[in-house]
């Protein structure tokens, strides 16, 4: 078997796929230390063909030039920032993903990442928790439905979005690199111009080079004071000091974040604020989402392997 034994597994497997890749394949383990790496490579470079990454890992730079016979990478995942786009393209090399599988547990998530950052709900069940609804009541929250949101990226999963949002009564706005089809949503032709007639603005566009720090000092003023940002796509779209800044002098009112910039690691200053709602990238956690990912990572595995194609290139 052509692929037995130069199969690259790059961070830790979904069960399904670790299962059916050590079943078939008998994949080789991308190192998790960093000290590791270049040794693996020097060893294992020559004979890698097909490379599986999951979890926000991916074939950087340093690793294309060290496996001259590379073929196709297969992403678990709709994201594959965290992978050279740019080097494999250059070099014909085919990477796939797992789109549309995962888009409604997305959506579902930035729903509920608004309503808790708005309504506070995570806060009012730890205020239950620690006691101290007997010396009083939970302190008003904030109006969650009728308002402006901005969806920042309307793609598959942007749409998805924007259909929950409906229900809360929103007037729906967006910016995209080019108007869509969507009567009934306003296009604005910039991301400044969509922050200055919104009150929330919902990130759920591409990570990678062309989106790094679009959310910044400019656009926050822009969304205001009452403006409230919830992020369900990548941290590094994001400024980082740009949003802290803002949350801590209130130029806007909240935020509510489900990806950051060096995950699992999250800068100390958002936990100490209250105006956030934190969630450890849950976007599409969910058990049965994960299975698909997982099937629709296989199928591309076992395409190429047998005719050398993938079911769902980038
Ligand atoms: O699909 C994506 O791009 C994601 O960010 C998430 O669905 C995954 O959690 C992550 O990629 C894990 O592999």
């Amino acid at each position: 078997d052509a692929y037995r034994g130069a199969v690259l597994s790059i961070g830790r497997q979904h069960p399904l796929v670790e299962e059916e890749l050590e079943g078939q394949l008998q994949p080789l383990h991308y190192p998790a230390s960093r000290h590791d790496r270049a040794e693996f490579l020097a060893e294992h470079g020559e004979t890698i063909k097909i490379a599986v990454a999951t979890a926000g890992s991916g074939v950087d730079a340093m690793m294309l030039d060290r496996l001259p016979h590379l073929e196709a990478v297969m992403n678990f995942g709709v994201g594959y920032d965290a992978h050279d786009v740019e080097g494999l393209r250059e070099r014909n090399i085919p990477l796939s993903n797992t789109p549309d599988v995962l888009n409604e547990c997305v959506a579902d998530t930035a729903l509920g990442l608004y309503l808790d950052t708005m309504r506070r709900f995570s806060a009012a069940d730890r205020f239950v928790r620690s006691g101290k609804w007997q010396e009083g009541p939970f302190p008003f929250s904030t109006r969650a439905h009728h308002r402006r949101v901005g969806i920042l990226g309307l793609g598959r999963i942007g749409f998805d979005i924007a259909r929950r949002f409906e229900a809360l009564s929103s007037e729906i706005h967006y910016w995209s690199r080019r108007a869509k089809d969507t009567p009934g949503y306003t296009y604005h032709a910039t991301p400044r111009e969509l922050a200055e007639n919104v009150d929330v603005l919902v990130v759920a566009i591409v990570g990678g080079p062309e989106t790094v720090g679009l959310v910044d000092a400019e656009i926050l003023s822009a969304l205001g004071e009452r403006g409230v940002v919830v992020n369900i796509a990548r941290g590094s779209v994001i400024d980082d000091e740009a949003l802290i800044a803002a949350l801590q002098n209130r130029t806007i009112t909240a935020a509510g974040l489900d990806v950051f910039v060096d995950e699992p690691n999250v800068d100390d200053r958002y936990l100490e604020l209250s105006n956030t709602v934190l969630y450890p990238h849950v976007g599409s956690a969910t058990r049965e989402t994960r299975e698909d990912m997982a099937r629709l990572t296989l199928e591309n595995v076992r395409s190429w392997v047998t005719s050398q194609t993938l079911v769902t290139p980038v």
